[in-house]
């Protein structure tokens, strides 16, 4: 069972009269096995958030605790290793590099990770997320939906505890949003993963299991 532990978490940016403060005080909690929503308008906060989950950005104020342990805590490499084994990342920009082919795109992660989703979980997957007719292609070749599967895909390869999902269907319609939602929810729910997902489409909000909403800095839960 993992968790993730945001305790009286402020994130201030700036000294002086430029200080502005972008996370005041979060408390949250999540646990394996939940697709978590975290809405917001603009500017308001949820990337900072995200990041900050991530261990990417550290907090001015409080502790982010992951399995119980604070990250502050462990040493610099202890937290290279968190983020490279336990997370995974899937960025509004998809992050596809452009002349690797689909298939391709897995190896490169090979290459800078060593423990891995077998052969056999890898084919699930790719099968789940409707990619294996789509591995010889590039990123160019792919529509907004696919190159975003691809990406969801390539965050689970190393098989994280945690996946951190920044505006995953922005580029979306409609249908193509909610399957894309749809997924991730069967991926937590399935493999017991926890996602947390921040965007400011409330479209998804009645997918989720809990929701979460973040106004100039400060969050409550909503759902
Ligand atoms: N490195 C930084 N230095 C100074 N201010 C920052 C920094 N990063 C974020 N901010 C400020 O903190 C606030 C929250 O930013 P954040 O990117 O977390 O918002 P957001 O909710 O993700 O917005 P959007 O939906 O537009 O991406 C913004 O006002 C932003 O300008």
């Amino acid at each position: 069972m993992s968790n993730l532990i945001f305790e009286s978490v402020t994130k201030v940016f700036g000294e002086g009269s430029s200080k502005y403060v972008a996370l005041e005080n979060i408390n949250f909690k999540a646990e394996s096995g939940q697709l978590i929503l975290v809405v917001g308008p603009s500017g308001s906060g949820k990337t900072t958030f995200l990041t900050i989950a991530g261990g990417l950005q550290t907090p001015t104020e409080g502790d982010v605790k992951i399995n119980d342990s604070t990250i502050k805590s462990l040493s610099e490499k202890q937290q290279t290793k968190l983020r490279l084994e336990k997370i995974g990342f899937v960025l509004q920009s998809y992050n596809l590099v452009p002349f690797l082919t689909v298939e391709e795109q897995f190896k490169l992660v090979d290459k800078l990770k060593k423990q891995n989703l077998t052969e056999q979980k890898m084919h699930e997957l790719l099968s789940d997320l409707g990619l294996l007719e789509l591995l010889k292609k590039y990123p160019n070749q792919l529509s907004g939906g696919q190159k975003q599967r691809v990406a969801i895909a390539r965050a689970l390869y190393t098989d994280p505890d945690y996946i951190l999902a920044d505006e995953p269907t922005a580029a979306l319609d409609t249908d193509r949003s909610m399957k894309v939602i749809e997924l991730l929810r069967d991926l937590a729910h399935k493999r017991n993963k926890i996602i947390i997902v921040v965007t400011h489409d409330l479209r998804l909000k009645n997918t989720a299991d809990k929701v979460y909403q973040i106004i100039d800095g400060k969050m409550q839960m909503i759902n």
